[in-house]
């Protein structure tokens, strides 16, 4: 192999797995940026801190939540919604940092969604023992337009399931640095994340960290 063949690799598409017909997995696609999204995500929280939200039936989720963005996505007993103004600082979210925005972009593009203008992004933060039960993300006003989720942290098994809670899930990881972007037939598909079994990663601690960016006004 010449030097060339060596680095000919470069430039090209991130390693990524089909999930299925619009669900595209790249894995390690943020392993360059990851100390500065996280870093980013961290300025973020000093305005609009993690919180344990309430579901409407007043259950407490097991995952820490914030928002940065246009809207939030929130809970509470008035039901699951987005709003402009974080209810704990009575401000406005902080801004979309311009990185997770073009970061996010550039994964929907490269999954074949050309029109996204990610206008939310929900930074949900697992210890151990937390984990999210089988829903569809279906507050946004256009369910064309995909959503993009990012992973930082301890590995976590993500459930893919179908368009009924009760339909059959596969189970894949997520790790650090992947990004994983679905929408099209896929967009409304159950999805959840299983319990996060105790560990400590050598960049984020005793803990996995995720961005979900959507399209939500
Ligand atoms: O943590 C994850 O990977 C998924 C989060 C999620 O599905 C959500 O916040 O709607
Ligand atoms: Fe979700």
């Amino acid at each position: 192999m010449t030097s060339l063949d060596l680095f000919s690799n470069l430039d090209s598409e991130p390693l990524s797995s089909d999930i299925s017909q619009h669900a595209t997995l790249f894995h390690q696609f943020l392993a360059e940026d990851d100390d500065a999204l996280l870093s980013d995500i961290r300025g973020v929280l000093r305005h609009s801190p993690l919180r344990h939200i309430q579901t409407p039936a007043g259950h407490k989720m097991s995952v820490k939540s914030s928002n940065c963005g246009e809207y939030g996505w929130l809970s509470d007993s008035q039901g699951y919604r987005y709003q402009k103004t974080d209810p704990m600082t009575e401000a406005p979210w902080p801004e979309m940092p311009s990185l997770v925005r073009n970061k996010a972009i550039e994964a929907a593009v490269l999954a074949g969604f050309d029109d996204f203008r990610p206008d939310s992004c929900l930074i949900n933060v697992y210890l151990p023992g937390a984990k999210m039960g089988l829903h569809q993300d279906k507050d946004e006003t256009d369910f064309t337009k995909p959503i993009v989720s990012f992973s930082f942290g301890l590995s976590v098994n993500f459930l893919w399931g179908g368009f009924k809670r009760s339909q059959k899930y596969q189970k894949f990881q997520l790790q650090h640095a992947d990004a994983l972007v679905w929408g099209g037939n896929d967009r409304l598909r159950y999805h959840g994340v299983q319990q996060l079994k105790d560990d400590v990663h050598p960049i984020t601690g005793r803990c996995r960290i995720n961005l979900t960016i959507r399209q939500a006004g």
